[in-house]
């Protein structure tokens, strides 16, 4: 038995990019490093953390600057969408990096702490390829989004009242290519920031060769497979929100601090939650509650990560 928890935190790429008017490199660094705090934390209390994180805003952005730049000069070719997700686990991969490493060297706290490119294996005939439902990118007023969807062809939804977005494909994960070595880093001691954008997608073609595909993997999703395959004792997802609701954005608005599976169930089956963004944070928490006996789940937000692992806010997740 270990005396410490095994601990995944994952991070929400919109977490991460806290105001969404700046989506600067310098502003996500900013918020790297108030993130690295709380996790410094459970790292010095001896917890063995995997960190996976979001990267929704971050490829998206990088796909349409990739966009801009064909579009504007013919030398220029568009990335392939799966090198940009590449391009985004390196980015945000860095900032979390450098900001847990500092952390730790200020505490004193002798750990090594690194970023796995993150390949995830997923089915060329996931249902998901059919119905694009992640939200990528900047956010953009209904007009538009109207005039994107008729001169670009994209696929433009709203997403949980904060404006409307592109969206693309997004399969489950069925499983992480890199996940013995990731494993191995962790058994070792070493902090590990892994399956980030909820990892590259690759269709498995057989004798090892893997096609990368256009999607983005959910990060909630490969949070509650990477807790499975690294038999994980605690998930912390770390949003954009204190608590999750109840008839979110309405008036008559309710907060929750404790939710048993059964009304989970229950708040899915009424749509409380919206999908693209707090849908597949619930399903991930129900998958890891009901991976084990005593497993619970925390959602808070970024700032209040510190209150939440103490127990003091944020919504708890739990099997009765
Ligand atoms: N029932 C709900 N309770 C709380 N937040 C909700 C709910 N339904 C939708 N949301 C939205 O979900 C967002 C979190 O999802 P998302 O932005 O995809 O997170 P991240 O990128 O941080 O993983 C919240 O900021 C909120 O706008
Ligand atoms: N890949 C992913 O789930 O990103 P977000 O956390 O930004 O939605």
């Amino acid at each position: 038995m270990r005396d410490k928890k095994r601990i995944v935190i994952a991070l929400g790429g919109n977490a991460l990019q806290a105001d969404p008017n700046d989506t600067t490199a310098k502003a996500q660094l900013k918020t790297a490093k108030e993130t690295a705090k709380p996790i410094a934390d459970l790292i010095e209390e001896g917890n063995e953390v995997i960190i996976v994180h979001g990267n929704g805003p971050q490829v998206g952005q990088i796909v349409a600057a990739y966009e801009t730049a064909a579009a504007t000069d013919k030398k220029n070719e568009m990335m392939p969408f799966p090198e940009c997700g590449a391009m985004s686990q390196g980015y945000i991969g860095y900032h979390l990096q450098q900001s847990i490493r500092e952390e730790m060297v200020k505490r004193g706290i002798k750990k090594e702490v690194a970023t796995v490119v993150t390949q995830v294996v997923v089915d060329e005939k996931d249902p998901g390829f059919q119905n694009p439902t992640k939200p990528v990118g900047s956010f953009y007023s209904k007009e538009e989004a109207e005039k994107m969807e008729k001169e670009k062809g994209f696929v433009m939804k709203e997403d949980s009242g904060r404006g409307y977005r592109r969206m693309v494909a997004s399969p489950e994960p069925l499983d992480v290519v890199e996940a013995n070595l990731i494993k191995s880093l962790v058994d070792q001691n070493h902090v590990v920031i892994a399956g980030g954008g909820g990892g590259i997608p690759v269709v498995d073609k057989g004798n090892g060769v893997l096609e990368g595909v256009p999607a983005v993997v959910d990060k909630d999703f490969i949070s509650a497979k990477m807790a499975e395959l690294m038999d994980v004792d605690l998930l912390i997802i770390l949003t954009a929100v204190e608590k999750v609701a109840i008839h979110f954005g309405k008036p008559n608005q309710k907060e929750l601090t404790r939710l048993t599976k059964e009304e989970v169930y229950q708040y899915i089956e009424e749509g409380h939650f919206a999908p693209g963004s707090m849908l597949p944070k619930m399903k991930t928490a129900l998958r890891f509650v009901e991976s084990a006996p005593g497993r619970e789940t925390l959602i808070t937000s970024l700032e209040k990560a510190k209150e939440g692992i103490e127990g003091k806010t944020g919504t708890t997740i739990v099997s009765t």
